[in-house]
This record gives C-alpha cells, structure tokens and sequence, in this order.
C-alpha cells in the first residue's frame, strides 16, 4: 500500500504549532545546495556550451564542441560595443572642451573692446557673436582671471555700427564658426552609433542561430545559456556502481542494459532487439540521476543529460529542434547514454493536466524525442534513459515497445540500503570511533539516498564549525535533529505562549505514548523552529510498508491531540492547530476516498490521486457521503483524543511542565516525564530492555 498522498513522507509523524503552521522542512526538500556532489549532479564538470541544454561527459578527447573553434561569448561583444562607443563619446567631448573655454560677456563689455581695438576675429550668426581678443582682458568683475576667447549676445535694439568699429579695428570677421567643430568622420559615427549597435547585436543573433542550427540562440538568449564550461578528463567525472548503494535490485535491472553498450556487436550477431528506453520511477532524491550516470560510468561510454523543462523554450520549435540535436550527437559517438531526467513535464497524458510550457511546445518536443527513438534501428547503440518520479501520469504512448519499453522502480532505501548509502558518503570524511552509522541508518526510516547524503554533509559542517578534527555521533544527531525538526529559532515567547505550546506538543507527544502501536515519540519541543513554535518529532522503528486502520486512526488522534490537549486544560482552540488539522484531514481523506476504510462507503476508491473527483465521474451524492465520513472520522477521533487526555492529564501536565523546564525532550526523556516505560530502541539504549510502547 505504497501510498502517493503519503510517499514515503509518511516515515514520520511531526505535530506542531505555528503562527501559521508550517510542517518543518522535509529533509528530502531541504536544501541540497550543500551537497557536494551537487555540482557533480548537475553536471558541474562538465562541458555545457551556451546553446545547448544538455551536458556531456565521457566524450572522446577531441570530439564536439571541444574541436570547434571557440566562440567569443556575447558579453565580449556587448563589452566591445559599449567600450568603443564610450571611447567615442570620451573623444568628442574633449574636442569640445578644447573649443570651449569661451568667457560669456556682456554686450557693452564686447562694445568696449571692439572701441580699445582689442578684438582680433569673431564670428557671428544671428544675434550670437563669438570672438577672439588680440590682447587677453581681465573677466568683467573678476580682476584676477583674464579671458580671450568669448561670446556674447548682441541685443536686437543696438543700433551701433558695429562692422565699421570692427574693421576700424583691424578685426577679421566671419559668418563661420571661428573653431573648427567636430570632424565629419567622429559626427559620422556619432550619429550612426545606435545603428551600428543594432546592426552588431542583429549580426550576434544571426551567428547563434546558425550556430546551433535553429532557433535555439534566440531561445537561448531568453533562457539565458549556460556557461561554457572546459571540457573535463572523463575518467575524473566517473560515477560507477561502487558510488550507488542500496538499490542493488536496480543495478541489477539496469546490469542488462550495461552489458549492451559494452558490446552492441554480442547483440547485433544475434538479431537481438537492442534495449532503446528505459524509464527510471522514484521519488525524488532516490538517486535516479545517480544511477544514470552510474551506467555511463560502468559500461564507459559517453553521457548526455538534459532536463525536459529546459527544452521547452518560449518559441514553439525549439524543444524539438534541441532533441534533435542532442540525438544527432550521440549518435555520432555511439554507443552512448542519453539520459532525460524529469520526462514528465513534457510526457504527460494529453488531456491530463499539463505543466507550464504550453501543450503544443511540450507535445512537440516528447514527439521529436518518441521519433527519434523510432528512428533507430535498434543497433545504432544508443540507449535513452528517462526518470520521472510521475510515472503514473505518463502518456501511454511514451511506455510502448520500442520506447521506454522498460520501467525500474527505483525505491527509498531500506535499512541496510541507507547504512550502505551512509558509508558511500562517509567516504573522505573522517569519522570518530563514537559515530555509529548503523544506528543512524535505523532512525533515518523513509530518507532517501539524497536526504542521506544532505544530512553526513550537515554533520560534517557541524563539526566542521565547533572546530572538531572528526565528526562524532553527537554531530550525526544534531544533524539530524537539524534536518527533522528545522533550526531553531532565537526568539524570546511570552511565557503564556510557551505554556500553550507546552501543552500543545504535550498532547501530541502523550497520545503518542499512550496508544498501541504508534511511532515511537522521538523528540519534543518547545524552541520555535522556522515557523512553527513547536515540534514532536514520531518516527517508526522500522520500516513500514503498510498501514492498518487502527495505526491510520491513531496518527490522526495523534495530530488532533495539540488541539484537544489546548482546549482540554486552556479551554480555547488557537491558530495553531492549522496543520494539525490539515495532516488530520489527509489522512482521513485518503482513508474513506482512497483506502476503502469507511463502512459507508466500502472497498471503492473514489478520490483520484490527483485532479477533481467530479471530473472523474463520482457523483455529488457519493462525494456528500464522503465528506461527511470524513467528518465523522475526525469527529471521533477528536473526542477520542480528548478522552485520552482527561484520563491521563497528570501526565500530560508533567510533560508540560518538563517541557517549560528543558524546552526539548528526548526520547527517554519525554517518555520519563510521563512516567511511561518504554524501551528505547535496543540499538540507541545503553541497557536493552523489552519493547513495551504502553
Ligand atoms: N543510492 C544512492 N547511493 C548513494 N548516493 C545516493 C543514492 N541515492 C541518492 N544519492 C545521493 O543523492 C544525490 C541526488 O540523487 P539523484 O540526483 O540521483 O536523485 P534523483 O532521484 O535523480 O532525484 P530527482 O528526482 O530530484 O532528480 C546523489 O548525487 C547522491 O549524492
Ligand atoms: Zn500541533
């Protein structure tokens, strides 16, 4: 019963109080910019030219891009454009000033040294004269600075005979400018410098366009490209299968398609129908994306990886002219792996709700890829591999023979799966003979290789900033403290509000405690961690596969038990029960719609995993009686954990009060102030004692 509402998110059981509640970060969401491999991931080391939106790895030296001569990068060209028209716009201005420094004077100031025959030439146009003196003359009202160049106004009233004064005077005079302005050639190309910026940028564009053989430099100037990255030494980038752990039963599907590519000649004697798609399926972060490289590394060929998304561009025609592209180049090294990740963005069932992207750009681009696949006659040693953690929204056409004729399910790993995922990642970090992975492999129940790898990397940081030389197990857990419950937040609470909370995570945490069968109470809290204010941290002891109603009707008395526990002992209901709430319906929903656990409604399922039950032809009244078993449920349950609570509140007040004394409660601890024997895990408890949750 591997649920989709719950993939294996529904590891562990985080009750909380919010201002506006937010469940904590999901460790599999978190950030995995801290990955070290990520650069790796994402194809870091290698080779990405602008136009094109896969990379490439594993190349024969001097193959491809590598051997083109390299293109100067558009930003080398809008920096040449720009410098030299700054250097233009710098030259003139400066031949400006040259002619320039001409004193502004009065007209009679002017009159009075045309009478001393001191002007040697000016030029006039309209009322505006210019000039030169033959002897400089102290600037009218500032005797300390001497001019010789002018210009002045001459008012339109003056009736003066100003030609015969002048030429009295011996002055030359001219209808042209004195100086000489700026020379043709620089207005020239003032005057076409905007043309000429245009004309550059239109010639760029033309060269991209042809460069990558359609409209892809036009779509690349909108997706902005990449960078172009030096081509790497393929044997430094090699993922094998000694780096994907836990997964064996995967490696195994996929040892076929291994075999293949090492030697497509072994298949071709023997007529075989080469292997042409394979499908990965898993949630994300199982290590799809991983293992694609993995079998790349291990067969030794070259690696090509795209995201759909990034071939759909805002110009219909693009996304298939990339394909195209893309499968025109392995083509050319074959054998070789193509490896698509996310294909449901693009292959979804028409009809079905598509992403952004647009239906005719998508459409066309999962065509282009499906034509290109048909297209091969099987020998031509190119195997394309997909992942999509949507698989059951994929078009049918996409899973036929002779396409992605094969789907591995790539699973989250399980116990022995994540210590092996663990020591992968251990690798290279120096860990202290305390740090117990193994243990930590079985509180990690439902994390996913990602997550695994995210939470060694916090560890290491941890030690890394107390200055430790190892990473202990101290590091290992705060870690995963880190990554379950959020960082904590340095706010100061108002004591009613701690109180409250206090309360709030006490009645999650009690109800935990006291119901058979529950996940074990792994954590308490009372720091406010990212939004919530609050946190109680359940998670299984193992694995879990498969959930009774029994379990299903507990987790939702578990989540309602903030809201009972505040409105049992405070009397009022708050706000912060918003995602208690949310959690509870959920489940409750998936209960009666899904899971056929409602009597009423009996063993159909009528809620869709994903889209509008209407739609999918369940009648209102069908729905009405739905709605109102999930009501129901939850109303039970509701009374119930309200129950529970007035029967057990000397124990819920002593959590409360250990709470608003430590603030966060361990297992051990948590279970001590209620004064409930509880065997810890016999793999984390010093002194093993029997398993007992009441
Ligand atoms: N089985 C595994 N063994 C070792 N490392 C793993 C494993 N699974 C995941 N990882 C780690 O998690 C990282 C991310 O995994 P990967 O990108 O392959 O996941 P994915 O399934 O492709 O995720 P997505 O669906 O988000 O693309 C890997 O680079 C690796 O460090
Ligand atoms: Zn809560």
């Amino acid at each position: 019963m591997e649920s989709l509402l719950f993939p294996s998110r529904f590891r562990s059981y985080v009750g909380c109080m919010s201002e506006k509640e937010q469940p904590p970060k999901d460790p599999s969401t978190a950030d995995r910019g801290t990955d070290p491999d990520q650069s790796d991931r994402n194809g870091g080391s290698s080779e990405r030219p602008p136009h094109k939106p896969w990379r490439t790895e594993g190349l024969p030296a001097g193959h491809g891009d590598s051997e083109k001569p390299r293109r100067p990068r558009w930003w080398k060209w809008a920096a040449w454009i720009v410098g030299g028209y700054l250097v233009l716009f710098l030259l003139t201005t400066m031949q400006d000033q040259m002619a320039g420094g001409q004193q502004t004077i009065a007209y009679t100031d002017f009159t009075a040294q045309v009478q001393k025959q001191n002007v040697a030439e000016i030029f006039a146009r309209g009322d505006t004269i210019q000039g030169r003196l033959k002897a400089a003359a102290p600037v009218p009202g500032k005797t300390d600075q001497n001019y010789t160049k002018f210009t002045t106004e001459r008012p339109t009233f003056a009736n003066d005979n100003l030609y015969g004064d002048l030429q009295k005077g011996g002055a030359t005079v001219r209808a042209t400018p004195v100086v000489a302005q700026r020379g043709v050639l620089v207005n020239l190309l003032i005057s076409l410098g905007p043309f000429l910026l245009i004309a550059a940028f239109y010639w760029w564009l033309i060269r991209r366009q042809r460069a990558s053989g359609g409209l892809g430099g036009l779509g690349g100037l909108f997706g902005g490209s990449g960078q172009q990255k030096k081509p790497v030494d393929p044997s430094t980038v090699r993922v094998t299968f000694a780096d994907v752990a836990g997964i064996d039963e995967v490696e195994a599907e996929i040892e076929e398609v291994v075999d293949y590519l090492k030697d497509p000649e072994k298949y071709r004697r023997l007529g075989a129908r080469a292997p042409k798609g394979v499908l990965l399926s898993g949630a994300p972060g199982t290590g799809k994306t991983l293992l694609a490289r993995a079998t790349a590394g291990e067969a030794g060929v070259p690696f090509f990886s795209a995201s759909a998304s990034e071939f759909i561009e805002m110009i219909v025609g693009v996304g298939a002219s990339r394909v195209r592209e893309l499968f025109g180049e392995a083509r050319k090294v074959a054998p070789a792996i193509i490896f698509i990740d996310e294909i449901d963005t693009i292959g979804r069932a028409r009809g079905g709700a598509r992403s952004v992207g647009g239906h005719d750009e998508g459409e066309q681009t999962l065509n282009q890829i499906l034509t290109e696949m048909d297209g091969f006659s099987g020998t031509e040693g190119v195997v394309t591999l997909a992942a999509t953690n949507r698989a059951d929204v994929l078009d049918p056409a996409l899973l036929r023979p002779g396409r992605f004729d094969r789907t591995i399910t790539v699973n989250a790993p399980d116990q022995p799966g994540r210590e092996a995922i663990l020591k992968v990642h251990a690798r290279g970090k120096p860990l202290a003979p305390d740090a117990d992975l193994n243990a930590l492999s079985k509180s990690t129940p439902g994390m996913t290789g990602a997550d695994l790898a995210n939470l060694l990397n916090e560890a290491a940081l941890g030690a890394a900033r107390k200055g430790e030389s190892q990473i202990t197990q101290r590091d290992l857990t705060d870690a995963l403290e880190k990554i379950q419950l959020g960082t904590a937040r340095n706010v100061v609470m108002p004591a009613e509000e701690r109180r409250r909370t206090a309360y709030h995570e006490g009645g999650h945490a009690l109800l935990g405690m006291i119901q058979k069968g529950a996940d074990p109470v792994r954590k308490v809290s009372i720091i406010p961690r990212g939004r919530a204010l609050g946190v109680t941290l359940s998670t299984p002891d193992s694995d879990r596969y498969g959930y009774d109603v029994e379990y299903l009707r507990g987790r939702i008395i578990g989540a309602l038990g903030g809201m009972a526990a505040e409105q049992e002992v405070l009397g009022v209901v708050t706000t912060g029960a918003e995602s208690d709430l949310e959690t509870a319906t959920r489940i409750a929903r998936s209960m009666v719609g899904r899971w056929g656990m409602s009597d009423a409604i009996g063993p159909v399922s009528i809620l869709p995993a994903e889209g509008d039950a209407r739609s999918a032809g369940v009648s209102d009244q069908l729905l009405n009686t739905v709605d109102e078993e999930i009501r129901s449920l939850i109303e039970q349950c509701y009374a119930e954990a309200r129950r529970l609570l007035r029967d057990n509140r000397p124990k819920l007040d002593s959590i409360a009060a250990q709470l608003l004394e430590h603030e966060t409660l361990d297992e051990a601890d948590a279970y001590a102030a209620a004064g409930i024997t509880h065997s810890t895990r016999p793999d984390l408890a010093p002194q093993p004692a029997p398993r007992d949750a009441t």
